[in-house]
């Protein structure tokens, strides 16, 4: 059960969530309704640890507190987080991404009944083991996504807008799929703009208006409910299209970074972190190098693996190692090997997914060698306003 009480989220002067009571019970699945810009995120971001506001408040997973904690101890608790864009590896194929969400330690000691498990969850995703992630839909992505969460063998799996981009037909398959995590007794805490389609499979819901939790009910009342219907459902009583209601006016969001440090002392953090981040890791047994232990083409390959889903279960080290190394080639680069391997009873280590970071020291210092350029720009400005 995740019992969520007073959570409050500041982001600078801006309140961008205000006292949120919520619960989530085993096998529940729960929506959270909200314009644009009502606060679903920030909900989402301060519940698993990587919220960027100042949190207040408690979320007790079964009685343990895990406001505040890291997000890796939140994994470890047992609530697993399908992000927006979803942040799987692309190069790596299904069930090697599944293997990924196996690496917190409440879900290794059972890595093949959990896959097990996540295969009968998601049939499609047992066909197609071996294609390669990004040959495939959007909505069979997303599956993807939402399999490796269950992985870590959460107790709630929280969702941010699991339904943003997919065709009406994808959103059908991807609401499916969380009926059958709600089936496995998990307790689904789901963040939708597609309000007719997640309170179909929803139990209860929330109403999040410019920060402030205003309505809760059972899922039928609330499509039944007029102010709902008008606001999230269309005119039509539901029978339109969901559309996305007005924010009602709010203060205006401080800015990110109204004073403080100027842009070239910014620059010079930002460099001395580079040093910090670039710096190579303490000796470790070499690995395989990345394009030896990518095995064979990334072609896509839908037949059914004729093996049980037990058998061969690629190394969750390896493939850290191997998604780190990929997450960090531009592409179309020659492969580069991969980083060492971590030991099993290491710390986890961060992995960035493809696109979305750029880790190497070479493309950071290339973007903070511009920072540092426009920072000497300010100061040539400041300057000379000075003078005038
Ligand atoms: N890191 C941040 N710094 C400052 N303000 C932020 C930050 N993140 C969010 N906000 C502000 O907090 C408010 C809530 O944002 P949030 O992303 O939670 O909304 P949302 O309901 O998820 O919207 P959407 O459906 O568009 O994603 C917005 O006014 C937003 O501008």
């Amino acid at each position: 059960m995740l019992e969520i009480r007073d959570l409050s989220v500041s982001y600078g002067q801006h309140r961008a969530l205000e006292s949120a009571a919520l619960h989530v019970s085993p096998g529940e699945i729960v929506v959270i309704l909200g314009a644009n810009g009502a606060g679903k995120s920030t909900l989402l971001k301060a519940l698993c640890g990587i919220s960027e506001g100042r949190v207040t408040g408690s979320a007790l997973l079964d009685g343990e507190e895990i406001l505040g904690a890291r997000p890796d101890r939140i994994v470890e608790a047992g609530l697993s987080l399908v992000p927006e864009g979803r942040g799987i590896f692309g190069d790596l194929t299904v069930q090697e991404n599944l293997t990924l969400g196996a690496y917190p330690t409440r879900a290794r000691d059972d890595e093949t009944g959990n896959l097990d498990r996540v295969l009968s969850l998601f049939p499609k995703l047992a066909e197609r083991r071996r294609q390669t992630v990004r040959t495939m839909s959007g909505g069979e992505q997303q599956m993807v996504a939402i399999g490796r969460a269950m992985m870590s063998n959460p107790q709630v799996l929280a969702l941010d807008e699991p339904s943003l981009g997919l065709s009406p037909l994808l959103c059908k398959d991807l609401f499916q799929s969380l009926l059958a995590v709600k089936a496995a007794g998990v307790g689904v805490l789901l963040v939708e703009q597609n309000a007719k389609q997640s309170l179909r499979i929803a139990d209860r819901g929330y109403l999040l208006e410019n920060g402030e939790i205003v309505n809760e009910d059972k899922a039928d009342a609330l499509a039944r409910d007029p102010a709902v219907q008008r606001a999230y459902l269309g005119a039509g009583g539901g029978q339109a299209a969901p559309h996305q209601p007005e924010a009602a006016p709010r203060p205006a969001a401080t800015p990110r970074r109204p004073s403080g440090p100027s842009a070239s002392e910014i620059a010079a953090a930002a460099l001395d972190r580079v040093g910090t981040a670039s710096r190579p890791p303490a000796a470790r047994p070499p690995a395989r190098p990345a394009a030896e232990a990518a095995g064979p083409p990334d072609t896509p390959d839908t037949k059914p693996a004729p093996e049980g889903p037990a058998s061969r279960l690629p190394d969750v080290n390896d493939l850290v190692a191997r998604a780190s190394a990929q997450s960090s080639r531009r592409p179309g680069a020659p492969a580069r090997p991969a980083p060492p391997a971590a030991r099993r009873d290491e710390p986890p280590r961060r992995v960035a997914p493809t696109g979305t970071e750029p880790d190497t020291g070479d493309r950071l210092q290339a973007v903070l060698d511009e920072i540092e350029a426009a920072a000497r720009r300010a100061e040539t400005y400041r300057s000379r306003d000075r003078r005038r």
